[in-house]
């Protein structure tokens, strides 16, 4: 039968929705004595690790090196980048003492690294055979968030800040990283089933340092964005700050040009919010710890031995590289249901004595929460085909949430409207001019997400006019009430 999949608390409160699962569903545990620094529970990380482990093996195939910088990094190389310095002062935490001892040079804990990274990248980058050098690390970093904390979207300890540092003898070779940079987000997003937009940043609302920043945002329930991803062009302007010089094969002396991708564990905030429903967690299975749960079902007085069978099916999906765990509680099936559904196990096999005599199993799939009889022989293939299913399932629900919350309009009346009813993505023609963004910042109370990236999606079509000037509109420019 086809299942009812509930998710009125999902979008009417979300925020509360969220809060709750992330406890019940043993992410993580808000009660550390830090605002915004959160403890990791054995099941959150566990996701957190799958998702890892995709970033790691993107890095490889892609010949970026895993290094780990120190966390503390002095005043004095945090000083070197004036708009770096202007981007964050307000957001670093400061070290002042080592024991009873004021220190002589103030440390701060890294927001992000390049400041700790970029005096090393003069030493070890000497000529262009260093090039392209690419590196990157999974660490946290310390921001002192004054805007609302929120566990995983909004921090003060990012506990799993992703940031690959790169650098390049050429500006076209630094797009060129760019474009690498986007190819592996997609090839994330995907695995993750997570549709989204990647816009560049208007100049306002760049990376501080940066000569140009892309976001890319997913749609939250409540029709607000999170940017879950952002990779900056820098050109020479950390590296003039730090004397990052290559000698070219003709001998002469060049400043490199770099780029920064970063990502963190918003993007399980993502997975947990796109893709959840009333009953808890959904996992796409690509990075779900348990993949499959057995439930054996008992009958009194029955000689069929359904816990027998549950293992025999479960030591035939382990050997079939599916993660798998056998519920032998001895409690009611509809509460292991229940738990297992909270847990987002996407898949979940039903075994009573009839199954064991008539050698079937009952496959019940967690994002659409059906059933289905499947012969014992076919489990395994059955098993995986279910997987495919759902990950289609997930990315398709998902697509059509996303495009359903963008609205094209051409007055800032139609853009409010949008944003009452409920928000989502307003693209409105825009002349380009700071002022008129900035205009339209204000009187939508939304954040510029910017352009659409590539540019050539960003022109706006013949004869708009800027709702805030009334000249020629040359772009599209979304906003969004953001995380
Ligand atoms: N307070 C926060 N909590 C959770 N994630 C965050 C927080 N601040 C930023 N992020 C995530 O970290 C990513 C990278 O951060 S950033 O400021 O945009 N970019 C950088 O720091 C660049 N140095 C690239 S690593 C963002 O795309 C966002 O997804
Ligand atoms: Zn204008």
């Amino acid at each position: 039968m086809a299942g009812k999949v509930k998710r009125e608390k999902w979008s009417e409160n979300f925020s509360e929705w969220y809060n709750e699962l992330i406890e019940t569903a043993g992410i993580q545990d808000k009660r550390y004595p830090v605002k915004g620094m959160n403890i990791w529970l054995p099941y959150g990380l566990k996701i957190m690790r799958n998702i890892e482990r995709f970033i790691h093996a993107e890095m490889e195939r892609t010949g970026h090196d895993e290094v780990l910088f120190p966390a503390l990094i002095p005043e004095t190389e945090f000083q070197k980048e004036a708009e770096h310095i202007k981007g964050f002062e307000g957001e670093v935490y400061w070290v002042t003492h080592a024991g009873l001892d004021p220190l002589d040079v103030r440390l701060i804990l890294r927001p992000t690294s390049e400041t700790a990274m970029y005096s090393m990248f003069s030493l070890w980058i000497r000529s262009h055979a260093d090039l392209p050098f690419k590196v990157y690390q999974i660490v946290n970093t310390y921001r002192y968030e004054t805007k609302h904390t929120r566990p995983l979207i909004r921090v003060r300890e990012i506990s799993r800040f992703f940031e690959a540092h790169t650098a390049h003898d050429s500006y076209e070779d630094a797009e060129r990283q760019i474009k690498e940079d986007l190819e592996i987000f997609d090839n994330l997003a995907k695995f993750l089933a997570i549709p989204y937009i990647v816009s560049k940043r208007p100049e306002w609302d760049k990376f501080p340092g940066a000569y140009y920043s892309l976001g890319a945002e997913v749609m939250m329930p409540d029709g607000r964005t999170l940017q879950i991803g952002t990779m900056h062009n820098y050109k020479q302007n950390f590296a003039k700050a730090y004397n990052i010089q290559y000698e070219t094969e003709e001998g002469e002396h060049e400043y490199v040009h770099q780029t920064t991708f970063g990502m963190s564990e918003r993007l399980l905030a993502a997975v947990m919010a796109i893709h959840g429903d009333d009953n808890g967690l959904v996992l796409p299975p690509t990075i779900a710890p348990i993949q499959v749960v057995i439930v054996p079902i008992p009958k009194k007085n029955a000689e069929a031995d359904v816990f027998a069978y549950a293992r025999e099916i479960a030591d035939e999906l382990r050997t079939a590289g599916i993660r798998v765990h056998v519920d032998e509680r001895d409690i009611r099936p509809g509460r292991k249901y229940y738990d297992w559904e909270m847990k987002g196990v996407p898949v979940r096999i039903e075994v009573g004595p009839r199954d064991v005599e008539g050698k079937k199993a009952v496959i019940a799939r967690r994002d659409t929460l059906t059933k289905k009889v499947v012969e014992r022989g076919e489990l395994v293939e059955a098993v995986r085909k279910t997987f495919d299913e759902i990950m289609e399932n997930l990315y398709q629900r998902a697509s059509e949430f996303l495009e359903s919350h963008i609205k094209r309009v051409d007055t800032i009346e139609e853009a409010k409207e949008v944003f009452e009813d409920r928000r989502g993505i307003v693209e409105i023609p825009w002349c380009g001019e700071e002022e008129c963004g900035l205009k339209m910042e204000e009187e939508l109370d939304a954040k510029m997400l910017g352009i659409p990236y590539p540019e050539e999606k960003a022109k706006a079509p013949e004869s708009k006019k800027c709702p805030v000037c009334g000249r020629e509109a040359k772009f599209i420019a979304r906003f969004a009430r953001t995380y």
